[in-house]
C-alpha cells in the first residue's frame, strides 16, 4: 500500500508512550496514511450503480475489502450531522449520574439505555467506558408464545430517551443519526454486492429480512421480516474515579479490549480530539485510527467475513484509554446487522468476480504467506446455518449485560 499525504491530524491526547507497552515500537503507523483505506462516498451514485463514477467507487471498495477491514469513508451525509451529535453526547454525559441512571439499561427488557462505567467486559477485563445503547424504535412483539420460544424476539421494542427538558433533542438527534447511518450501510451493501460480483439483493436480503420462504422458520415467518441494528454513544472518561465508581485496575488502559464487531458493517464516528482507536494489521501490529475531517470510519463485522468465506476480514480493533488525560473521549458507533429472522449461509467462493479474486491474491502475496495475526479467535461470533441470526445478537447481549438478565431473564438464562 502506498502511504499518502493526509491533512494534519489533531494531536491524540494519549501519546504513543501510552501504547508503547502493547506495541513493539514508539513509531506507531496510522491507518490514515494509507491511500487504499480512503474511499470517497460522493463517487457512489445510488440511482445509477453502474455509472463510471459508481464503478470507480466499487473498485476502491474492492481494494479495501481485501485489506484489514477498516477504511475511511469521505463525504457521507453524516458529516454535517457530526457537530450536533457530539454536542448531544457531551451534554448527555455531563448530566448528573442520577439523571443518566433514569434510563438505566437494567430497566429495559429490550437491552436499551445507559450502562454505567465499568459494567462491561471484554476478554474478562473491565472496559473503561460508559455508554447508551439504541436499536430500532419499534413496538415489542406481542405474540407471547412466540417470544417464549424465541427469546431474541425481546430485542424488538422502544429505546429509552431523556426528556427534552433534561437533555434537549436526545431522541431526535439519535434517531436521525441512526436512520442516516443505516442508509449508508445499505448503500455500502449494494456496492459490496457489485464488488463481489453477486446479484443485486443477494446480501441485502439478509439485512432486510425479506428472504425466500425456505430460508425462514415457518413459525417465525409469521412475523415477517425483522430487520435489526444497534447504535451506541460512548464515553471513555478520565479521572481516578468516575461517577463515584473506582477503577478496578488503576493502571488499566483498556477502553474497549481487542474484538471484532459481531454484525455486518460498523459506521463509526470517533472523537476528533482524543485518540485511542486502534486497528490490528495482519502482522499483529497496531495502527492508530485517528479521526480525519470530513470522513467517518467503516469496518467489516464478522457476518461479512462469514458470508464471504473470509475473503473479507472482520477488523480486529480496540480503544486504548488514557485515564490520566485531560479530556474525556467520545464516539458514536452504528452497527448494522442481519435481520433477526434470517439464516445465514456462506456464499460459494467460486462465485466471486475475477476482479475481487485478483485483488485478494495481490493482497495475499504482500502478507506473510497469507498469514493473519489477530488477538481475537477467528469466527468467535460467526452465524450458524442452523439457527436464525437473532440468536447471535441475543447471546452477545446476554453476555454483556448481566443486569438485564437478572431483572428479566433469570428463568431462561443460566449463569
Ligand atoms: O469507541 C470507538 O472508537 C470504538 C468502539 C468499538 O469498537 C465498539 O464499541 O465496538
Ligand atoms: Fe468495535
Amino acid at each position: 500500500m502506498a502511504p499518502v499525504a493526509v491533512p494534519a491530524q489533531p494531536e491524540a491526547s494519549h501519546a504513543s508512550k501510552s501504547t508503547a507497552q502493547t506495541t513493539a515500537s514508539d513509531e506507531q503507523q496510522s491507518l490514515s496514511s494509507f491511500s487504499d483505506y480512503h474511499l470517497d462516498y460522493r463517487l457512489w451514485n445510488p440511482s445509477d450503480p453502474t455509472s463510471a463514477s459508481s464503478q470507480q467507487f466499487v473498485s476502491a471498495l474492492r481494494t479495501a475489502m481485501v485489506g484489514i477491514g477498516f477504511f475511511y469513508l469521505h463525504g457521507t451525509p453524516l458529516d454535517v450531522k457530526r457537530a450536533e451529535m457530539f454536542d448531544l453526547v457531551e451534554r448527555f454525559f455531563a448530566l448528573p449520574v442520577e439523571e443518566r441512571m433514569k434510563i438505566d439499561m437494567d430497566n429495559s427488557r429490550h437491552f436499551r439505555g445507559y450502562c454505567k462505567f465499568g459494567d462491561e467486559r471484554t476478554q474478562a477485563k473491565q472496559d473503561l467506558r460508559d455508554q447508551v445503547d439504541y436499536a430500532p424504535e419499534v413496538q415489542p412483539i406481542q405474540d407471547a408464545a412466540l417470544v417464549e420460544k424465541w427469546p431474541f424476539l425481546n430485542l424488538y421494542g422502544p429505546n429509552q430517551f431523556v426528556p427534552d427538558e433534561v437533555c434537549r433533542d436526545h431522541r431526535r438527534i439519535v434517531l436521525d443519526w441512526f436512520e442516516t447511518a443505516n442508509e449508508v450501510s445499505n448503500q455500502l451493501t449494494r456496492a459490496i454486492e457489485l464488488a463481489l460480483g453477486v446479484a443485486e439483493g443477494e446480501l441485502a436480503q439478509f439485512l432486510t429480512g425479506n428472504v425466500g420462504k425456505e430460508a425462514v422458520d415457518a413459525e417465525l415467518g409469521k412475523l415477517g421480516a425483522l430487520p435489526y441494528a444497534r447504535m451506541k454513544t460512548i464515553r471513555y472518561p478520565t479521572g481516578d474515579t468516575v461517577d463515584g465508581i473506582e477503577r478496578s485496575d488503576p493502571a488499566s488502559t483498556q477502553g474497549v479490549g481487542a474484538h471484532k464487531d459481531s454484525g455486518w458493517l460498523t459506521i463509526l464516528a470517533p472523537s476528533a480530539e482524543v485518540g485511542g482507536l486502534e486497528a490490528q494489521d495482519f502482522d499483529g501490529s497496531w495502527l492508530s485510527v485517528p479521526h480525519v475531517e470530513g470522513s467517518i470510519i467503516v469496518n467489516f463485522g464478522q457476518q461479512v467475513e462469514f458470508l464471504t468465506n473470509s475473503i473479507v476480514q472482520a477488523a480486529t480493533h480496540r480503544v486504548v484509554s488514557n485515564p490520566a488525560g485531560s479530556k474525556d473521549r467520545y464516539s458514536v458507533a452504528f452497527f448494522s446487522s442481519p435481520a433477526l429472522n434470517v439464516y445465514l449461509e456462506a456464499l460459494e467462493s467460486d462465485r466471486f468476480s475475477p476482479e475481487l479474486v485478483s485483488a485478494w491474491k495481490a493482497a495475499q502475496s504482500k502478507r506473510n504467506d497469507g498469514e493473519i495475526v489477530s488477538d481475537v479467535p477467528k469466527g468467535d461470533l460467526f452465524a450458524r446455518a442452523d439457527e436464525p441470526f437473532g440468536w447471535i445478537n441475543w447471546r452477545g447481549l446476554v453476555r454483556s449485560h448481566p443486569g438485564v438478565v437478572r431483572a428479566f431473564y433469570r428463568h431462561i438464562v443460566q449463569d
